[in-house]
């Protein structure tokens, strides 16, 4: 291939930017710079970039730039969104308002930030949001055609997990000394996601997803007896009744966060240029 084709090719390649660098950021930075076909990282963006570079030569080899995040949008046609929940807004606004696209994770930041949606609908703009740490988002937008009667969703999670939630210190629960499960919410998927705006993107995910976050009910529990998150969904509708539960592993770093919720993103990531696409 002669520099001219290198050229082009590059030329026809979508740019990544990848915004925030934790537990979901560094194994999406990693995956993109080993090489997903037809995609380029262009950006990152730290809290603090120092350490990110540092990372990024130590483990990549390299460190690609790292900016801010409401500037990712200058150098990227897709940016990745995996930064705290209240960043949500500042990243994508920029993004939108070129008409470009928006991988968000912070899902229930979408609940705060009611003019994304119609921001991107007015630009041409798109915002993905990945399954995460979800299973069966493609079979209730499928029931969602029809008629759904009823979307539940029963959340259990290892202590550690919710350890930081605003529900968890307003109860005054102590998370280290728990040896029983305790509910912690019980009600909408949209009144949760204030009160555990880090653990429950998964439940406004599912709500968007079919049934309104109104109606979606959910459950949260404290739960010392489980060492994954863990998440029972229950569907009827008049096409299909269904119940799937996932068991996600925490990863280490930030136990918040499961391992399948990066794995996602790069999944996600895939299908923007794949030639088969499947579940779409
Ligand atoms: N949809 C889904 O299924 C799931 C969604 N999520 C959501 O995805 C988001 C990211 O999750 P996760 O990666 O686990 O979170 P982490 O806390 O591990 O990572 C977030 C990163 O963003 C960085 N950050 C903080 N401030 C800024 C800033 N101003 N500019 C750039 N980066 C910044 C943080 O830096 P520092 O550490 O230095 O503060 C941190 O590295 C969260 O909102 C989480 O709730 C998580 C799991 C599942
Ligand atoms: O990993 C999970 O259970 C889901 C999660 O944190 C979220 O939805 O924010």
């Amino acid at each position: 291939m002669d520099s001219s084709e290198a050229e082009r090719m590059r030329g026809e390649r979508l740019r990544v930017a990848v915004g925030g660098f934790g537990a979901i950021g560094k194994p999406v930075v990693r995956a993109l710079h080993e090489g997903i076909d037809g995609l380029e990282l262009t950006a990152v963006s730290a809290r603090d970039t120092g350490r990110a570079e540092t990372w990024m030569t130590r483990e990549l080899g390299r460190a690609y730039p790292a900016m801010p995040l409401a500037r990712l949008g200058e150098v990227a046609d897709v940016v990745v969104e995996c930064a705290p929940p209240q960043l949500l807004g500042e990243l994508a606004r920029p993004v939108l308002e070129a008409g470009k696209v928006v991988v968000a994770l912070s899902v229930g930041a979408l609940l705060s930030n009611p003019d994304l949606v119609p921001l991107a609908a007015r630009t041409g703009g798109r915002i993905l949001v990945p399954s995460g740490a979800l299973l069966g988002l493609d079979a209730v937008q499928a029931a969602a055609q029809g008629e759904i009667e009823s979307v539940t969703i029963v959340t259990r999670k290892p202590p550690e997990s919710l350890r930081g939630a605003p529900a968890i210190e307003a109860m005054g629960l102590d998370l280290d000394t728990l040896r029983e499960p305790v509910r912690c919410f019980a009600g909408p998927a949209s009144e949760a996601i204030s009160s555990f705006p880090a653990n429950l993107n998964v439940a406004v995910a599912l709500g968007l997803a079919g049934f309104g976050t109104e109606r979606t009910m959910l459950e949260v529990w404290a739960d010392p007896g489980v060492s994954r998150n863990t998440h029972r969904i229950s569907v009827t509708s008049d096409s299909s009744n269904f119940t799937m539960q996932i068991e996600g592993i925490p990863i280490e770093e930030n136990p918040r966060t499961g391992r399948l919720t990066p794995l996602s993103v790069i999944s996600t990531l895939k299908r923007l240029t794949a030639p088969l696409v499947i579940g779409a």
